[in-house]
């Protein structure tokens, strides 16, 4: 048994708008070495924590946590396309394994994986279909989430679950730095854009069209210090790669989703796909992990972050 893990910060806009060429090259070549040291490692299975942002998961039944048996991609942003390699015998033992630890976990055979599942798979491993892959959705877009401290429980369960495996295993966790795009909050829209929220999976092309164009015009906005976005924020970002870094997990037992609001921002509730990742890795002993890139940027809307880790486990 091996476990590796990569979390990454994810920005649908990456093919849609452009920061400074330098900036983007910088970010793409941190992916493009990150893809390379995946490729090298070569895993036999990718264990994937990741949110949703109202493409798959929506308020008609929304779990905290879901394990994907099947998925396919939502066809969002016109990242990847068809089936997700979902070991299905093995993501249903996970399932069990989960459940035995107290974690009550949903579980999908039709899961639809958007940007925030399929744009790692396609920048770190090649494509959605390359390797075994089991997609784990945290609820990080639709309040109430579940607290932090129940991603560091499930993150453990699922790391307990691994250590016994046999497989190069690869653990990745996507999204959550801070940023703050235009997602629709219940409560405080109209009715037919709740109604969106609740049952809106499958849109029309043009529906999605506009619904991108909505925050790609954010993402210029932003860049030019304008509109209603908050400010992305590299202080709290470099503190959390830092906590993380450190291995010292506790700061999570407490995380509240004020205090994520007030400095990450709407899209810093994603944080819980690092923090169920990293409690994953340190499940299965101590961990080396480093800063691999980090880079505020505007028109992507991200605090974009990448940071690798090995476990020192035997
Ligand atoms: O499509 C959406 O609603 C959200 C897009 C987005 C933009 C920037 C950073 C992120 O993490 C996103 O999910
Ligand atoms: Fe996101």
């Amino acid at each position: 048994m091996s476990i590796k893990l990569i979390c990454v910060s994810h920005s649908p806009m990456m093919d849609f708008i452009h920061p400074a060429p330098e900036v983007e090259a910088a970010a793409r070549g941190a992916f493009a070495e990150l893809a390379q040291e995946v490729a090298a490692y070569d895993p036999e299975l990718i264990v994937l924590f990741a949110p949703d942002h109202f493409n798959g998961f929506f308020y008609d039944l929304m779990p905290p946590f879901c394990i994907g048996l099947r998925a396919k991609c939502a066809g969002d942003w016109d990242i990847g396309e068809g089936p997700l390699n979902v070991p299905e015998a093995l993501a249903l033992d996970l399932v069990k394994a989960v459940q035995a630890e107290d974690v009550d976990i949903a579980y999908s055979y039709r899961m639809q994986a958007d940007h925030g599942f399929t744009q790692p798979l396609e920048l770190l491993a090649g494509s959605v279909a390359r390797y075994p892959t089991i997609p784990i959705f945290i609820n990080g877009a639709a309040k109430p989430f579940p607290p932090c401290r129940r991603a560091l429980k499930l993150g453990e369960a699922v790391g307990r679950f691994l250590a016994g495996r046999p497989e190069r295993i690869l653990v990745v966790g996507s999204g959550g730095l801070s940023h703050d795009p235009p997602t629709p909050q219940f409560g405080s829209v109209p009715p037919e854009v709740e109604e969106f929220l609740i049952a809106g999976r499958n849109p029309s092309p043009e529906a999605r069209r506009a619904r991108q164009e909505r925050v790609v015009e954010n993402g210029r906005l932003l860049a030019r210090g304008q509109g209603s976005s908050q400010p992305l924020d590299p202080d709290w970002d470099l503190g959390l790669i830092n906590t993380f870094v450190t291995g010292d997990l506790t700061r999570f037992q407490t995380m509240t989703d004020e205090e994520i609001r007030a400095q990450g921002g709407r899209g810093g509730q994603e944080i819980r796909a690092w923090i169920a990742a990293f409690a994953c890795l340190k499940a299965a002993g101590t961990y080396q992990a480093r800063t691999r890139y980090y880079h505020p940027i505007d028109a992507w809307i991200a605090g974009m972050g990448m940071v690798s880790a090995d476990s020192l486990a035997s």
